[in-house]
């Protein structure tokens, strides 16, 4: 017996080695079991994912006995192989006729003829039930020693038959798995060289997967990161550990393809590290929405230039790194002059557009290392490092370049079929001086660039320390501003207007700042910070106010008058001005005919639209609108024919030459001949000479302001007069 086991061991591992199919394997060893031993029938079965019995080989069994047991579940009185597959151990019935786990199947012996049934479950690598072993007998009884031998020894034969079944269904499992995984995997062997590559690499690499089998993974890796990686992975093989991170690989065309990449040690039985599951991840579609998150968060939408927070960011990086190389910089404010026109005449796409190419030019006009950002609105800066060690050599290297960027903006610029000539005001600012910030800095440029627009605009203004000064009693005066409203620091003076027979027509409030200690603060040093700080809204409010009072008072008498207010762009800008006019009227009882807003030219230059509708309302309540300072700004026949305008003043800059000077006296004719085709009224302003209103009356012009009808004085006081009649009214 034994050499006929031996020649069946010899069989079942020749059949393994040859690769023969299992229910081959399987039927052959059951035909030579049944040859050894007498009177058995074999019966191999197999146990299938849901607990069933499935045919494995049993030659001489009745093929109606196979195919009632066929699919039968296991469990504990399912016949010796139903019975031995549940508890896992082996199943040895002496006669099925009594036997209880045979209960449900007793008839079934004597149908097919069988009484003993020995079965022995077949488990797999991790104890679970492959499958069952049994031998069937036709007279009742138990195996003697031999036969128990034999039988366990043929037991483990099915095992290894079965377990190689098992395990070579797994690794197809696996290898459809890593063929079909749109992860792209790569094995290599503790060498680097790849074994296995599956397809969703050879897509990301573009390189085919024989191409790659046997080739070394370094080869794959940009020479930069090579030895890097070199190192990491003999330190992980060293330790069996996993190692998660980030590196490029080459694909077919040689460019870098970034990759988020874990390498996993596969250790053997022994726990040698003899292979790398290396599985990548493409981090390019990640990377390109971090860049474009990146480039939205810190960059202008319409130049794509650095915004005010990434500019802020270099600022002080720039600040930081000249204090410490003992170098200097410069920061330049460049403010687009009148930029808004453009927009009002041509549209916000060609204003744009514009902004484009204008930033295009200053980043041609700057060295690479030079950063240019825009603000916002029509305010780009330029940050200019490592200008010297000589703070003076550095300005004068900075003021150079705002010369070239004036003269590179000043270039007419053909956007759309029109042809843009553009100035710019430049503010310098050069740093390090002492322990400024960049906020210090931006506000320094900020007040130089100021300079530059106050000097008559498309020009450069260096910030020097005396403007510090400037800066700090400019931040004093706003913080005493704020609080002179509350303490009533302010008051009206009214300033009369006459015809040309002296007779007052109306008169002009003019606001007066009262300061405790600074004395009497002239308008021209308030007015602009108010209009920056936003205080000239309460402030014009309460112009407003009292004017309204005075005229409802004067009408109340019978002694009416026309009185003007000056009306500053921010004031008209703010969203409510309209509702807050119609309220001060109304509240007041002053008849909107009475009132006349002095507006400058660069509400129509700003937003002319919205000035245009505003207006419009005003002068549908009987409100009258005067051009103050006419001449001075920029102005345009067709903006003065669309407006509700009833009134120019020419400024007192003109008329104070036009005894002397032949071209203002021309420019001042001109503007009364254009006043008069338009049927407007004009006031000349700064009156000081008897020869001035003449000449003036002589060309025409209605109405005269100046100190030689009047200085402006105390308007409660003014008023008082005009009511006692001790003030000449027309007639
Ligand atoms: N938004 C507001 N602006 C106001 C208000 N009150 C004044 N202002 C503006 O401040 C500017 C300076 O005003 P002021 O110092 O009062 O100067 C005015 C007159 O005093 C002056 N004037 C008048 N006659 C003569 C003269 O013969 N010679 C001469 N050298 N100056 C003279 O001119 C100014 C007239 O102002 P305006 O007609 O408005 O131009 C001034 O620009 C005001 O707009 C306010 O309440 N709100």
């Amino acid at each position: 017996m034994s050499d006929a086991v031996f020649l069946l061991e010899r069989a079942v591992l020749n059949g393994l080695a040859g690769d023969a199919p299992l229910p081959e394997l399987l039927r052959r060893l059951a035909e030579d079991i049944e040859a050894i031993l007498d009177d058995v029938r074999v019966s191999i079965q197999r146990i299938d994912g849901h607990g069933k019995l499935r045919a494995g080989a049993s030659p001489s069994l009745d093929p109606d006995y196979l195919a009632l047991i066929e699919g039968e579940s296991i469990g504990p009185k399912a016949g010796s192989c139903g019975t031995a597959a549940f508890i896992r151990e082996p199943v040895v019935v002496s006669d099925v006729r009594t036997d209880p786990r045979w209960e449900n199947y007793k008839t079934l012996g004597d149908r097919f003829g069988f009484r003993a049934c020995w079965s022995f479950p077949v488990l797999g690598d991790r104890r679970e039930v492959l499958g069952t072993f049994a031998l069937y007998r036709a007279e009742p009884g138990l195996p003697d020693a031999e036969e128990q031998g034999l039988i366990a020894r043929c037991a483990e034969l099915v095992h290894l038959i079965m377990a190689r079944e098992q395990r070579q269904a797994e690794i197809d499992l696996l290898r459809r798995g890593f063929d079909r995984s749109l992860v792209p995997m790569l094995l290599i062997d503790d060498s680097g060289r790849i074994d296995l590559a599956n397809p969703a690499l050879c897509r990301l690499l573009g390189i085919a997967t024989a191409q790659l089998r046997g080739q070394s993974l370094m080869s794959l890796i940009g020479l930069v990161e090579r030895l890097e990686v070199l190192e990491e992975l003999q330190a992980i093989i060293k330790q069996n550990l996993n190692w998660h991170g980030e590196l490029a690989m080459l694909d077919a065309d040689g460019a870098a393809v970034p990759l988020d990449v874990m390498v996993t040690p596969i250790g053997n039985d022994h726990r040698d590290v003899a292979h790398f599951m290396v599985s990548l991840t493409d981090l390019r579609e990640r990377l390109r929405a971090e860049a474009e998150l990146e480039r939205l968060a810190f960059h202008d939408p319409v130049t794509g230039l650095p915004n005010r927070s990434l500019f802020e960011d270099r600022l002080s990086m720039a600040l930081a790194t000249s204090r410490r190389e003992r170098q200097h910089g410069a920061l330049l404010f460049v403010d687009l002059d009148h930029f808004k026109m453009v927009n009002d005449l041509h549209g916000h796409s060609q204003g744009d557009a514009l902004l484009v190419a204008v930033a295009d030019r200053l980043r041609l006009s700057l060295r690479e290392e030079d950063t240019v950002a825009r603000l916002g609105g029509d305010e780009f800066v330029v940050l200019c490092s490592r200008l010297g060690a000589d703070p003076l050599v550095a300005a004068r290297r900075a003021r150079m370049l705002a010369d070239k960027l004036v003269a590179e903006l000043v270039q007419p610029l053909q956007i759309r079929g029109h042809s843009h000539a553009l100035t710019a005001s430049v503010g310098i600012t050069v740093f390090p001086k002492g322990l400024e910030t960049g906020e210090d800095l931006l506000r320094e440029a900020d007040t130089a660039m100021y300079r530059a627009k106050e000097s008559g605009r498309n020009a450069v203004a260096l910030f020097d320390p005396q403007m510090q000064s400037v800066l700090r009693e400019r931040d004093a005066l706003e913080r005493d501003l704020r609080q002179a409203l509350q303490r009533r620091e302010f008051a009206l003076h009214l300033q009369p207007q006459v015809d040309q027979d002296g007779r007052v027509c109306a008169a002009e409030a003019l606001l007066r700042w009262q300061h405790p200690e600074r004395g009497n603060v002239p308008p021209l040093n308030f007015i602009r910070l108010a209009e920056e700080c936003g205080l000239i809204v309460p402030l014009g409010d309460w112009v407003l106010e009292q004017v309204c009072t005075w005229l409802a008072r004067c009408a109340t008498a019978g002694r009416p008058l026309h009185m003007a207010v000056n009306v500053s762009v921010r004031q008209f800008r703010e969203p409510n001005f309209l509702a807050r006019v119609e309220q001060i009227l109304r509240q007041s009882g002053a008849d909107p005919l009475h009132l006349t807003l002095e507006v400058t030219e660069s509400l129509l230059i700003d937003d002319a639209e919205a000035s245009v509708d505003i207006m419009s309302a005003l002068a549908k309540l009987g409100v009258r609108f005067s051009i103050d300072d006419f001449g001075i700004g920029y102005s345009s026949l067709s903006y003065l024919r669309r407006l509700p305008l009833r009134e120019i003043k020419i400024d007192k800059s003109f008329v104070q030459d036009i005894v002397d000077n032949a071209d203002d006296a021309a420019l001042v004719q001109t503007m009364l001949s254009m006043a008069k085709h338009l049927r407007l009224t004009v006031v000349a302003e700064g009156v000081e000479t008897q020869a001035q209103r003449d000449l003036l009356c002589q060309w025409g012009c209605q109405r005269l302001q100046g100190y030689l009808i009047d200085r402006p004085s105390d308007g409660a006081l003014w008023v008082e007069r005009w009511l006692a009649a001790s003030v000449a009214a027309p007639p």
